[in-house]
């Protein structure tokens, strides 16, 4: 059986209910189901959907831990001996291989090669193949030849077998091999599978292919689903070719079409399928079963960083209207897209997490960029554009005028620095004096007030690592060509990967879709980009007047900081930080200490109680804010930027009652005095 089910139309529950359908009605011994997914938490996810059916005992794993199990089961048998240990990671091998032949090569560079000998084994193509079969794909790897590539995967594999160990593909792939020479064990393990259920086909690769046709042996009792729209990973070898062609390979199998979506409204399932344009692509034109709710808007905003503080200011909104921030996410297609955004939403006070990635100033290439930036402030008297001289020293940490050509990892890391190179242009529009200290000191404030991690808060998210997941509010930004597709996707294969891509993220949402763009990069810039082609067919919806333009952006002079000046001395305030506190940071606190520190004991105490970091009750620069300023009213400590309606009412009686010298009530009803 082929089940072509669209996105949001409940898969699992269907392949669930079907399986215990089958234990239920005799068809099935529960211990001869193998169910396979391609995560673990998926895996995880159908047992725990199984038990609550009250079918125990099915089997639902992952491909690579099924072949594991029987791999380690049938080693003595097949081979003899112990079975090799599995390593979790390549790179180290990688390293010891590229050492032997000499090659100096950096972190990502090594890591970029793995994933190359990753994909490269999964498409059951060996080293000696390699140069000829990917030489009409691309023309090297982390800066090396394909011959030179070819030459790191052998002596990868020599490094692997002087250590008895083998990794992740190996495990399938020797699996395939002994199911392929060993007859007994085959039928061994043909006796204990009688029923396959396939999740998430698309993403099969040849290997995972191959043993799937082993493990049934020619038996028709295999069921897979998929859905070909939302294949995003064929760069790691996945291909949508094996769903589509199901059914040509299987003439007698029931073609069945999962159509009902019940995540979304109809508003935001009519922009999905006229994106996909499904029925053209091998998808499947979604029908919505939800209620209406409210239309999809596409918000077009003059820079980047405009439209962070934009889609911040919104979720701040609807956080405040009692939308919970778990329910929320900021979908993007490049990581280095969040430090925008991750700032954005610090400034509006908003707790988020970033799934699947790490936030942008604990990701290594910043942390080792600062470094090298706070070493050259030290001896910093050059008088060129701050930009360049940023660049001069972030070409240290790897960072060149040209983005590399192949590698993931590679460009990732280019990305954030090139992200720092950007954000150092902002900085210097904003405030032509500033020098690197100043930037410095700017990186350092922005990564403590986007340090503390949390468990609870708006996701954030690469369209990629949203994959399986929903939410009540979707907003994806940088929905513009260049980003979406981005830049780099050449050719119509890659291009329709990127469609995808955006469908994904648009069918996450259930309730709210907020898509936007900006028309420039940096503030000022100029406005060349466009809306992304993908939301042309969806124009009339979203608002996009014809085919290349959306809502004119307002002028730039919108996000431009307003200039105000230090209530101190006068001068005109840089940083957010400053003009929020309204004093510059050479200028010492207004405040009195004593009420600051009973400001940050309780700030303390309340985020210890509501198990929160201390800066989601508020922020320092908030906290100083409101110590400087001394509010006695509600209306008052309303006016200080940082304290909006939600917390105003969470925390504002509490505030007052510290400012006013007194102890917060403890439960016993009494507010005693401190004086
Ligand atoms: N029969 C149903 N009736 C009502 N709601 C359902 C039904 N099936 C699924 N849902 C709900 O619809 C949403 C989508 O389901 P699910 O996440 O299983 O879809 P999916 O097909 O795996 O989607 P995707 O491929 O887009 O990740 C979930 O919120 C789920 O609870």
């Amino acid at each position: 059986m082929c089940v072509l089910a669209g996105a949001g139309t409940g898969k699992t529950r269907a392949i669930t209910h079907r399986i215990a359908y089958g234990v239920w009605s005799g068809a099935y011994q529960p211990h001869q189901v193998l169910a396979v997914t391609f995560t673990a938490r998926a895996a995880g996810e159908m047992r725990t959907r199984l038990r609550g059916l009250g079918v125990p005992g099915v089997q639902a794993r992952t491909f690579h831990a099924a072949a594991l199990r029987q791999l380690q089961y049938f080693w003595p048998q097949a081979v003899g001996g112990a079975p090799p240990d599995v390593v979790a990671h390549k790179a180290p091998a990688v390293a010891e291989a590229a050492g032997r032949l000499r090659l100096r090569l950096d972190r990502p560079a090594l890591r970029d090669l793995a994933s190359e000998i990753e994909w490269a084994k999964v498409n059951l193509i060996t080293p000696q193949a390699y140069p000829a079969a990917v030489q009409h794909l691309r023309d090297g790897v982390a800066g090396l030849d394909l011959t030179a590539v070819a030459r790191v995967m052998s002596a990868y594999e020599d490094v692997k077998g002087e250590r008895h160990v083998i990794d992740f593909e190996d495990v399938l792939l020797l699996m395939v091999g002994v199911l392929d020479a060993h007859p007994r064990i085959a039928a061994s393990v043909r006796d204990q599978y009688r029923h396959f259920v396939v999740d998430e086909y698309q993403d099969v690769n040849p290997v995972q292919q191959q043993l799937l046709e082993l493990w049934a042996g020619g038996r028709d009792e295999v069921c897979v689903v998929g859905d070909p729209a939302q294949t995003i990973y064929s760069f790691t070898g996945a291909s949508p070719k094996h769903l589509l062609e199901f059914p040509k390979r299987h003439p007698d199998a029931t073609v069945v079409r999962l159509v009902r979506n019940y995540r979304s409204t109809p508003q935001i399932v009519q922009v999905a399928n006229l994106v996909l344009g499904s029925a053209a692509r091998g998808g499947v034109d979604l029908q919505a079963q939800r209620e209406a709710g409210p239309a999809p808007t596409l918000t077009a905003y003059p820079d980047d960083v405009a439209e962070a503080a934009g889609v911040a200011a919104q979720i701040r909104k609807l956080v405040d209207a009692g939308t919970d921030a778990s329910e929320i996410a900021v979908l993007f297609r490049t990581n280095a897209q969040s430090e925008a955004v991750e700032s954005a939403l610090a400034r509006q006070d908003v707790p988020y997490l970033v799934r699947g990635g790490e936030r942008f100033f604990s990701r290594p290439e910043v942390r080792q960029a600062i470094v090298l930036l706070r070493g050259a402030a030290r001896g910093d008297s050059s008088t060129r554009p701050l930009g360049e001289v940023v660049r001069d020293v972030l070409g240290g940490a790897g960072w060149s005028p040209q983005q590399p050509a192949a590698g993931a990892a590679s460009r990732e890391r280019w990305e954030s620095l090139q992200a720092l190179a950007n954000l150092s242009d902002d900085l210097a529009a904003v405030d032509p004096e500033m020098r690197i200290p100043g930037l410095v000191a700017e990186l350092d404030r922005r990564a403590a007030e986007q340090h503390a991690p949390t468990v609870q808060g708006v996701t954030l998210a690469s369209l990629h690592a949203a994959k399986g997941l929903e939410w009540e509010v979707v907003c994806i930004i940088g929905c513009s060509e260049g980003l979406l597709p981005v830049s780099m996707a050449e050719g119509a294969e890659r291009i329709e990967e990127e469609r995808r891509l955006l469908y994904v993220g648009l069918t996450r949402a259930r309730r709210t879709l907020l898509l936007s763009w900006a028309a420039a990069r940096g503030a000022g810039g100029r406005a060349g980009r466009s809306p992304s082609r993908f939301l042309r067919p969806a124009g009339r919806l979203l608002g996009l007047s014809d085919a290349t333009s959306a809502r004119t952006p307002k002028p730039a002079a919108k996000r431009a900081p307003r200039p105000k000046n230090c209530r101190t001395c006068g001068t005109v305030l840089g940083s957010a930080a400053e003009r929020k506190i309204g004093r510059c940071a050479e200028c010492p606190p207004t405040y009195d200490e004593a009420t600051f520190e009973r400001l940050r004991d309780w700030r303390l105490a309340t985020s210890r109680d509501q198990d929160v970091p201390a800066f989601v009750v508020f922020t320092d620069a908030t906290l100083t804010a409101i110590a400087e300023s001394g509010p006695t009213t509600l209306q008052g400590l309303a006016d200080i930027a940082g304290v909006g309606p939600r917390k105003l009412e969470l925390y504002g009686a509490d505030v007052l009652t510290v400012l006013a010298g007194q102890k917060v009530d403890d439960g016993t009803g009494k507010n005693t005095s401190d004086k």
